[in-house]
């Protein structure tokens, strides 16, 4: 369990995590989305420790980043690829952290197994694709067997075979009842791996929710309907809060009815429909409006900042 609460970060005049109050649950992976330099970074920062901040608290497992006895155990974190020596093998890097954390040597090859890695572990890390590396940032991640697992941007430089590898492992770890906290700013990734969205924009809490639920409420459903009747079934749909648009002569689109009450207007009245699709909105489609209404939303504040 991770409880962020009432958490602020400055950087000189730069106010890069603004408030922010938030819980992160165990046993489903929790997506933290926002743009580039929404604050995501700095805020996974504090919840490892790495920097302090300027108000507010962050626990995991109940406790604050400097009362974990041997942190490695508690919260596992991914939070810059490639801070392996580039001279030392995977299987080195994860053994000196390994030492130096009080973990046994069986543990480096069962993390190595994991994360895919076992066939290299003896090779310079240097030499390391990006998505290798990330995976080698995974394994260190893994290495304390953490309750927690907090990753910033696992999938940047994955390919599509990567990207599956991480939604089956980080399914795994939320299903052994982790807590699995992964950021990204791509979205579709994030609709490919995560049950439940933390959006920020600016550092401030935008949303947070199931990701169904994320895309539903930000986008509104729009039905497709073909239909060589169109456009009499077009008068019968018409009422408040509900826009048709006629694609063509026999096709309307159909924002504010659901597909199941469009069907039953149209068997009621004998029209034959040939297709009836509920387009959903993307994931990328409702983050980019939540994110646009963020910035208009806090563009006053930044003309006030500035006079
Ligand atoms: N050490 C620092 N010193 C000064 N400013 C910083 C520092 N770290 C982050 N910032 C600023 O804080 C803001 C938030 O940055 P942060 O890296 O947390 O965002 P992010 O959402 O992780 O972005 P990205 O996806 O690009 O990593 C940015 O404006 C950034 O320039």
């Amino acid at each position: 369990m991770i409880e962020v609460n009432e958490l602020s970060k400055r950087y000189g005049s730069t106010l890069a995590v603004d408030s922010l109050t938030f819980t992160v649950t165990p046993g489903v992976v929790t997506g933290f989305l926002g743009p580039n330099g929404s604050g995501k970074s700095t805020t996974m920062r504090m919840l490892v420790g790495l920097d302090a901040p300027t108000a507010g608290t962050v626990k995991v497992g109940g406790r604050l980043p400097h009362e974990h006895e041997v942190p490695l155990c508690q919260v596992g974190a991914l939070l810059e690829a490639g801070a392996a020596h580039p001279g030392r093998s995977a299987f080195d890097h994860l053994h000196a952290l390994a030492v130096t954390n009080g973990i046994g040597r069986r543990r480096v090859n069962e993390v190595l197994a994991l994360s895919g890695l076992a066939e290299v572990a003896h090779r310079r890390s240097g030499g390391f694709s990006l998505g290798m590396g990330q995976r080698l940032g995974i394994a260190a991640a893994l290495l304390g067997d953490p309750a927690t697992v907090v990753l910033d941007e696992p999938v940047n430089g994955l390919d599509p075979e990567g990207i599956l590898w991480i939604r089956d492992l980080l399914d795994r770890l939320a299903a052994e009842g982790r807590t699995v906290f992964v950021s990204s700013h791509l979205m579709r990734e994030m609709a490919q791996i995560a049950q439940h969205v933390i959006v920020i924009g600016k550092g401030r809490l935008m949303a947070d929710l199931p990701v169904a639920e994320f895309t539903g409420a930000l986008s509104g459903r729009r039905v497709t309907v073909r239909s060589p009747q169109a456009a009499a079934l077009r008068e019968l749909l018409l009422g408040p809060d509900v826009t048709i648009t006629t694609v063509s002569r026999t096709e309307l689109d159909v924002e504010g009815l659901t597909s199941e009450h469009i069907g039953d207007v149209a068997a009621a009245r004998g029209i034959p429909v040939h297709q009836l699709t509920t387009s959903q909105a993307s994931l990328e489609e409702a983050f980019m409006k939540l994110t646009r209404e963020a910035v208009e939303y806090r563009a006053p504040e930044f003309a006030r900042g500035e006079a």
